[in-house]
This record gives structure tokens, C-alpha cells and sequence, in this order.
């Protein structure tokens, strides 16, 4: 038996190993990934001398092949995907390994992803270890599985099922794997070893029933309808990414193609993804996801000088819908938790929720149950001897400062106090403590427990360890933790105010609700940003802007459109003013069957409101086109970003595309707005900034920012070296 290891990560060796007891025969190189880069040419000649001489010597009888460390493959090396290709292709090795004259074993140690389930299926027989996890992410990438995985997988599982598998890239357990029949047999021992024994016991036998691209695929009866119907729902879902549409093209070319011929149009779909926009977005997106964990300050603190201490034990201060989410994530993740309410009656409502929430995850995730985890308690002297603190209590900052000082009397020396706060200001809350370098945000964004965001704000006195700390407890919990600095509304809501001021002044100038928020989930938004007002509450809005002195009546007794010198759009504010406060109330920008109904309609009234609203002001409805609903709304917002990288909120343009995508709805196939803007072209942008300042020139969130100008001026360099030339950051505080 011959024996083959293949590389997985940036370290990846290749070994050629030979049994009859598995010793190391060749060492043939050492790989530095993937199936195309140079290095990887030699991983693929390996294999491919390996098979040949396997075939070759009498002496051999089966092949397994493994990978190192522990991993079977991660799949293609996207880094290096604009490498010129050497060596042997994938595709025919992948033939020639599924055409062998001796039974072929993939042992599945760690994850078989993309390519290397592709490698998995071509092999005649697949063992798994019982934690390895499965899938075809490549969707995700902006691409299709390109070496057969949209023609085997099919004819292994079945139609519905490798669908199901593609267009979402989902990754599947051994367990699953097993039940979906993509793999033969699943072990909790050395998976290898397995694997060798198995290849042994299926020696001498044939291999006609074992070559997946020699299956039938199974042809459901109505397929036209099965296709039409996947076809719907997957252009439905994916928002305008073509990645999902392309792969079901590629499925349905395996069902009406014979083997061959589906090859060639897989081949022909990938080659039409791999060089769209979209790829590049979403291969940005994957590592600036993993970046954001690399984090620094302007202070000069790193993730790598930074060291957190341990938590064992948290308290969440105030049980709203923010703290009961936070809670439960806590829990879920093994912490021991202390869950404070001051009010007996809210106490007992938010432990009945939390229960609830958890027994239902629990169900969901075939989990136990984390409920021992939280204690619950009316009192801010249960927090006394916790090691980190989230206070989740309403966005009033005197009740959150009377919090922050009762808390650093009560908690143990050392505690991290952290607030969820949207918007207010850290430095503040933490100037009320006695250890004010112990204070960071951790804002989190609604449902706590689902989304997946963690802003983690640092302010002026926040210490290296309570930012490394945040950072952790937010990767402990889930969360993909970005740490921003302080300043109102930190990255994700101080973008959100010029786009939604846009919004606003696009009613004005006789755009309707319907009209903007489907130029915006045309871009990919799941929801326009008038729909997503109604969700949220106009209230919640209103009540900030009252609190800035913002509502207020002008000379004329009409609310003011001016507003220290700048144009203000008080049309929020009068919905508020009718007790219209979105899905909640029944009515908004929309109108809704019930209080709390979810389906917004458009409403005739709050047609006639605008029209009455623009003659009241003076003001003359003209024809809007997308193109400027896109541009103000888009281009206000990410001129903020660039405001934003400038003063050094954001260390890079990755964190704010990451915060968008993760908590505001950013189509992912569009990179994030930084990245948007880079496709776009800087100049581009810049341009119609100006252009739109010219026009209003009493809206600053359209002047062009510095650093945009600096940007363009240097002639648009890629994104990637954008933190060249971003200025050594300071704080705006
Ligand atoms: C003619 C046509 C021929 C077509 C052939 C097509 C072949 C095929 O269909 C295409 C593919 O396979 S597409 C590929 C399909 N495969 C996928 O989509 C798999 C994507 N990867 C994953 O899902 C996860 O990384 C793993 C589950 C593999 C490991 O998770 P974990 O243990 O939590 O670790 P982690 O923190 O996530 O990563 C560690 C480091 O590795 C880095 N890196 C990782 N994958 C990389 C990659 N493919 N590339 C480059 N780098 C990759 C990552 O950035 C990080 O680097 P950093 O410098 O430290 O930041």
C-alpha cells in the first residue's frame, strides 16, 4: 500500500509514505499551499508519481491518502489564485486517480473543504474521522467546487442534497456525511489507520461500483420544475450574488449532461466566477474577517504585545432584549454568569425569556441545556465578585454613569467594566470608575445571541489587557470582535447618520420610501433602510435627536430645516410626532396589518404627508433617479468610513467592511463600502462627491474627506495599501 499526505495550511509539507508498515519512503517537498502555487505543483506531481507508481509496483495493492497534522485538505490556496498554474492540473489527476486499477482511500482527518473533498470523491472510498467537517464552500468564495465537485457530488447524494450542499457551502459533520452517503464509514479512532485496514479489506475487489463520475445522476421526474423552483428561491437568497445561480447551472449540467460534457460546463461556469467582481469581494471579505482579530491602537497596543486575562465569571447589567441576548451567549459558552434586573417583575419576565431562549437553542443545536450557568439577581452587589462586567441598560447616559460608579465601588480590584452602548461615549462612563483603564464597550447588535458582530470600543484610558480581554471573551462567545476607538456612535452607527440623513433629504426632494429602499435592496441590502426604521422604532432615533437639541421649531413656527448652518431633515421627527414609531405602532414609513405586524405595505397617507410637507416648505418634487439614491446613500456613508480610517477610529479599511457586512447588511458580494469604493474607483467616488456638494452644499457629510482626496491624488492605490497612507492615527476625543 502506498500512503500520500497532503498539505493544508501555510506550512504545509508533502510526504510520500509506503506501507506495508508505513515507513517514509520520499520526503518530495515541501509545499507552501495550494493546488496551484509552484510549491503546490510539486504536491500535485507528488501525487500524481505516487499514483503511477503505485499502479506500477506489483507489490502495492491499495493506496490511502491522508493529510498532515491531523488535516485532510482545506481545499485551494485562494491567495495565490492569480499565480500562473504549473505542474500537473487538478482536474486530470483527479481522473486519474478515480480511473486507478487499485482501490484508492481518502482517510478524512480535520476538514475535507473545496478542493480537497473534491480530491475525497475521487477517491473510491472515504473514511472519516468522527469531528472531521465536510463541504463545498466555494460559493462563499464567489466560485463554483471547479474539479468535479458540481458533477460527483450530485450522483453520490442525489440532486436536492448536493444543491442544498453547493449553493450554500455549508459544512456537514462526519455524522451527516454519513447519513448523506459521502462518506463509507466513520471512525472515533486514528482515522489513517481506519483507512489502511479498510483499503486492506477491499483489495483484489472491484472498483466499478466505486467511480463516482461513472454513476448515473439521478434525474428527479419533474426536473424542470425542481430546477425552476431551487433556481427561484437561491436567486431570492442570494441577493444578487451570481455565485449560488452559477452553481445550480453547474448541478443542472450534471443532470442533463453526460459526465464529460457536465465537465466541460464546469469548467466554462468556474472560469466565468473566477474573474467576476464578486470573487474578488468575497476572497477580500474571507481574510479581512480573520484580519480584523489582528487589532492595534493608536496608543501603540497590538493583538500580539496585548495579553487578556482570563474570565470565568460575568455579570450583565440590565435584562432588556440586548441583555437577555447577551446572557444567553454567555452561557452558551460556558460562563458562569450573573444576570442583574432591579426591577423584581422585569427579573422574572427576563428569566422566563433567557430559559426560553435557551431550551430553544439548545433543541435546535442538539446541545445541553446552559442553564445552570446564570444566576439571576435584583441586585448590583451580586456583580461584586465577577471578573468582567457587560452593564446593557437604556442608552441614558446619567442612568449608565450612576451604574459605572455603584460598580467599581461593589466589583472585586481588577474587574473589566464594559458597556454595550451604541453610541455614547466610553471615555465618559469610564471617568466615573476608579480604575478607568479598565473600561472598553462591548456593543453588540440585536438579537445578542444571533449576530455574529463585536464592536470593541477602546477609549483614551482603556488598557492593552481590557481591549486583549474584550477581544477574547468576544471570540470565546462567537463573535467576530473588531475593536474600533471612541467616538459617538463608534464605526457601524457614525456611518449610519449621513446615510440615513440622505435618505431623509431624498424624501424631500420627492423620492418615496418604496422608491429608495428598492434602489437599496437591488445593490443587496435585505431590507431598504426606510424598512429597516420601521423594524428598529422610529422612536429609538427621535429620542437622541431630541436629547441634541435637534427638534426644534424655526422663526416661522415650522420645524427647522437649518440647523447651525447645516441642513437638517426634521421629516423623522413629525412621523414621531403622530405617534407613528414603525412596525411597533402599525405605521411608519409604511403601514402594517396590526401593531408588531412584519409586512410593510406602501401607505397612501404618508404620500400625501411628504406632498403636504414639500409645499409647506417650499419645496419642488423632481424625478430621482437610482443612480443618485445609490450614489448619496452609499457615497455619504462611505465618506464617513474614509472620515473615519482618518482619524484613526478604524485601523484599517477591513474593519469597517467587516462591521458592515456583519452587522448592518452590507451585501458580503460587495466587500464591504471600503471595498465598494475601491471597485467603484477612489476618483469615481470622489468625483460625485464634489459633484453633490456643489449641489447641496450645506450637507458636510458630502464634502469630500481628506483622506479620499489623498487617496485619489496618489493615483487610487489597491485597498491593500490604503494603511500606507492613512496618517498616524489620533484620538477624536
Ligand atoms: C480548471 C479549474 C480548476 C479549479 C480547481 C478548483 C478547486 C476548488 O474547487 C476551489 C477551492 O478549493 S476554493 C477553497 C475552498 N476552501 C475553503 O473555502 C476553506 C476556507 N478555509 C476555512 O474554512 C478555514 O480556514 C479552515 C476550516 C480550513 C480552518 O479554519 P481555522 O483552523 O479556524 O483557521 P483559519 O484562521 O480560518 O485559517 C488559518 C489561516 O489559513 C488561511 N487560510 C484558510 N483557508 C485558506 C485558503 N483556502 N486559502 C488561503 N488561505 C487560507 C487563513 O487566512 C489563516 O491565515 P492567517 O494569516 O492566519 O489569517
Amino acid at each position: 500500500m502506498c500512503r500520500a499526505s497532503l498539505p493544508f495550511s501555510a506550512t504545509w509539507k508533502l510526504y510520500l509514505e509506503r506501507n506495508s508498515r508505513c515507513n517514509v519512503f520520499r520526503r518530495i517537498g515541501t509545499a507552501g499551499s495550494t493546488w496551484w502555487s509552484p510549491q503546490c505543483a510539486a504536491v500535485r506531481q507528488g501525487i500524481v508519481d505516487m499514483m503511477h507508481r503505485a499502479l506500477r509496483e506489483p507489490e502495492v495493492k491499495s493506496v490511502v491518502i491522508c493529510g498532515q497534522d491531523g488535516k485532510f485538505c482545506g481545499g485551494a490556496d485562494i491567495r495565490e489564485f492569480g499565480a500562473k498554474m504549473s505542474g500537473p492540473p487538478l482536474v486530470p489527476m483527479i481522473h486519474m486517480i478515480e480511473a486507478a486499477a487499485k482501490p484508492v482511500v481518502a482517510a478524512i482527518e480535520g476538514v475535507a473543504l473545496g478542493g480537497g473533498l473534491e480530491l475525497a470523491l475521487s477517491c473510491h472510498y472515504r473514511i472519516a474521522h468522527s469531528k472531521a467537517r465536510l463541504g463545498l464552500p466555494e460559493v462563499t468564495l464567489g466560485l463554483l467546487p471547479g474539479a468535479g465537485g458540481t458533477q460527483r457530488l450530485p450522483r453520490l447524494i442525489g440532486v436536492p442534497a448536493a444543491l442544498e450542499l453547493i449553493t450554500t457551502g455549508r459544512h456537514v459533520t462526519a455524522a451527516e456525511a454519513l447519513q448523506l452517503g459521502i462518506v463509507d464509514e466513520v471512525t472515533d479512532q486514528n482515522a489513517v489507520d481506519a483507512a489502511v485496514k479498510f483499503a486492506q479489506s477491499v483489495e483484489g475487489k472491484s472498483l466499478d461500483a466505486r467511480r463516482i463520475g461513472t454513476f448515473p445522476c439521478p434525474r428527479p421526474p419533474d426536473l424542470d420544475a425542481v430546477f425552476e423552483k431551487v433556481m427561484k428561491e437561491v436567486r431570492r437568497s442570494a441577493r444578487g450574488a451570481i455565485a449560488p445561480v452559477t452553481c445550480v447551472q453547474a448541478v443542472h449540467a450534471a443532470v442533463t449532461l453526460p459526465y464529460a460534457k457536465g465537465m466541460e460546463r464546469e469548467r466554462e461556469l468556474f472560469s466565468t466566477l473566477f474573474t467576476s467582481g464578486q470573487a474578488r469581494a468575497l476572497q477580500y471579505y474571507f481574510f479581512a474577517q480573520r484580519a480584523v482579530s489582528r487589532w492595534s491602537t493608536p496608543s501603540g497596543a497590538r493583538w500580539d504585545t496585548s495579553k487578556p486575562r482570563p474570565v470565568r465569571k460575568a455579570a450583565v447589567i440590565g435584562l432588556g432584549t440586548m441583555g437577555r441576548g447577551i446572557s444567553v451567549s454567555l452561557a452558551q459558552a460556558g460562563f458562569s454568569v450573573v444576570a442583574v434586573e432591579t426591577q423584581e417583575k422585569q427579573l422574572l419576565e427576563a428569566k422566563q425569556a433567557v430559559s426560553g431562549m435557551l431550551e430553544r437553542d439548545a433543541k435546535r443545536r442538539g446541545a445541553p441545556l446552559a442553564h445552570g450557568n446564570i444566576k439571576y439577581s435584583c441586585s448590583l452587589k451580586a456583580a461584586a465578585d465577577v471578573d468582567l462586567v457587560i452593564e446593557a441598560v437604556f442608552e441614558d447616559m446619567a442612568l449608565k454613569k450612576a451604574i459605572f460608579r455603584q460598580l467599581s465601588a461593589i466589583c472585586k480590584p481588577g474587574t473589566f467594566l464594559c458597556s454595550n452602548t451604541s453610541a455614547l461615549d466610553i471615555d465618559e462612563l469610564a471617568s466615573q470608575t476608579q480604575s478607568p483603564e479598565l473600561v472598553v464597550g462591548m456593543h453588540f447588535f440585536a438579537p445578542a445571541h444571533v449576530m455574529k458582530l463585536l464592536e470593541v470600543v477602546y477609549g483614551p484610558r482603556s488598557s492593552p489587557e481590557a481591549v486583549a480581554t474584550a477581544m477574547q471573551m468576544g471570540k470565546k462567545i462567537g463573535k467576530v470582535s473588531v475593536a474600533v476607538g471612541n467616538c459617538r456612535g463608534f464605526v457601524g452607527n457614525r456611518m449610519l447618520k449621513p446615510y440615513l440623513e440622505q435618505a431623509f433629504f431624498l424624501l424631500e426632494e420627492g423620492a418615496t420610501p418604496e422608491q429608495v429602499d428598492q434602489v437599496l435592496e437591488e445593490f443587496g441590502f435585505p431590507m431598504g433602510v426606510f424598512k429597516v426604521s420601521d423594524l428598529s422604532g422610529l422612536d429609538v432615533g427621535w429620542k437622541v435627536r431630541k436629547a441634541d437639541g435637534l427638534v426644534v421649531p424655526d422663526s416661522t413656527g415650522k420645524s427647522a430645516r437649518i440647523q447651525g448652518g447645516r441642513r437638517y431633515s426634521p421629516l423623522g421627527d413629525l412621523l414621531c410626532e403622530q405617534g407613528r414609531f414603525g412596525q411597533k405602532t402599525g405605521r411608519g414609513w409604511y403601514q402594517y396589518d396590526k401593531p408588531g405586524g412584519r409586512v410593510a405595505k406602501s401607505d397612501p397617507w404618508l404620500h400625501r404627508f411628504l406632498e403636504e410637507y414639500r409645499a409647506r416648505h417650499g419645496l419642488v418634487a423632481r424625478r430621482i433617479d437610482q443612480q443618485e439614491v445609490l450614489e448619496r446613500c452609499l457615497y455619504a456613508l462611505i465618506n464617513e468610513g474614509f472620515q473615519i480610517l482618518q482619524d484613526g477610529i478604524a485601523a484599517g479599511p477591513e474593519d469597517i467592511d467587516v462591521i458592515y457586512v456583519l452587522g448592518y447588511g452590507w451585501p458580503r458580494h460587495r466587500g464591504g463600502p471600503m471595498f465598494f469604493a475601491d471597485m467603484v474607483g477612489l476618483d469615481k467616488v470622489l468625483d460625485r462627491l464634489e459633484r453633490y456638494h456643489q449641489l447641496h452644499p450645506d450637507v458636510p457629510g458630502l464634502k469630500p474627506c481628506s483622506l479620499l482626496r489623498k487617496l485619489a491624488a496618489g493615483g487610487c492605490p489597491p485597498i491593500h495599501r490604503w494603511r500606507e497612507v492613512i496618517q498616524k492615527p489620533h484620538s477624536q476625543l
